[in-house]
């Protein structure tokens, strides 16, 4: 038996001008994947052959929809990316997220969702988190997270769109402070997590899975049980080794080094735009 390698139909990335939309076009291109990239912002790089590239806003639903057509599956990287107040997060990761679930149930598609450690941030960090954990978002991003997984329940139970939801952690190309020697995502984790997430053959009888998104840390103590096994990924990389030069790099706020969001959960926007 021969393992697949490369899905059978396109797949869209959101969010493809990002950070990491960019690390995972670079990756999967050169697997031979067949991309449809969207941003609101230009590819700021050569594309990949077999990579096409459309300039769309997530708000343009029809244009979301078009740019779906064929796909079998949905990485979703496109947003809001950190804490903002509540008008700036809204459009993008609300009305831009339901246009993409509108997108996945039209298509039959899969859809992997990058929410975040944030949707669970305001856990402490002396708690042991299974993937059923309570949602315990840390601000307006982090609500907008936890709204994204709840509407990935809606469109499993009501429509049958599959998905998996990543709980990303902290996701660079190398740890930089104390918390990420927990947090940590490589991006090589990052790249064989999603190709695991979309070439899984099924995601068993629930039809989703959480993952809890880091590298084998051994810091990362906060998160337990998850659908990997589901997926069949493992983590092959370690922010062990940056242990000694970042143990001591901690922010000396009680706030941040309480909960698991670390300093997402301190910022307050919530008087920044008051009501009309
Ligand atoms: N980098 C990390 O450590 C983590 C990232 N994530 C999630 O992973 C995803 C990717 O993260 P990054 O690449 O680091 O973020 P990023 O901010 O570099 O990329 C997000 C992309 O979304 C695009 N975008 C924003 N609003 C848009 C709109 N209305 N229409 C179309 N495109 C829009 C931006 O232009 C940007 O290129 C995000 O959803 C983020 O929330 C989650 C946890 C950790
Ligand atoms: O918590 C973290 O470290 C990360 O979480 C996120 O969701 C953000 O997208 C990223 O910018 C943060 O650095």
């Amino acid at each position: 038996m021969t393992t697949e390698t490369v899905p059978q139909k396109p797949v869209l990335l959101t969010g493809a001008s990002g950070a990491l939309g960019r690390v995972l076009t670079r990756a999967l291109g050169e697997q031979g994947w067949a991309l449809r990239l969207t941003d609101r912002a230009p590819f700021p790089a050569p594309l990949p052959a077999g990579a096409r590239f459309q300039l769309a806003d997530l708000e343009d639903g029809p244009a979301i929809l078009r740019l779906a057509e064929g796909c079998g599956t949905i990485l979703h990287f496109g947003g809001i990316s950190v804490e903002h107040p509540f008008e700036t997060v809204i459009g993008p990761n609300i009305r831009g997220l339901y246009h993409v679930y509108e997108a996945a149930r039209r298509e039959g598609a899969r859809m992997i969702f990058a929410s975040s450690n944030h949707a669970i941030g305001f856990h402490p960090r002396s708690a042991v988190l299974d993937d059923d954990c309570s949602l315990a978002p840390d601000g307006f991003y982090g609500l907008s997270k936890a709204y994204g997984e709840l509407m990935g329940g809606l469109y499993r139970d009501k429509h049958g769109v599959e998905s998996v939801f990543l709980r990303i952690g902290s996701c660079f190309p190398e740890p930089t402070d104390a918390r990420m020697l927990a947090t940590w995502l490589s991006y090589a984790d990052l790249t064989r997590l999603i190709a695991r997430a979309t070439l899984a053959p099924s995601l068993g009888p629930a039809g989703s899975v959480v993952i809890w998104a880091a590298s084998n840390n051994s810091r990362m103590t906060w998160w337990r049980r998850d659908g990997r096994a589901v997926i069949g990924w493992t983590p092959q990389d370690s922010a062990d080794s940056y242990a000694a030069a970042l143990e001591g790099k901690t922010s000396g706020d009680p706030v941040v080094e309480r909960y698991q969001g670390g300093g997402f959960a301190g910022i307050d926007y919530s008087r920044a735009a008051p009501p009309r």
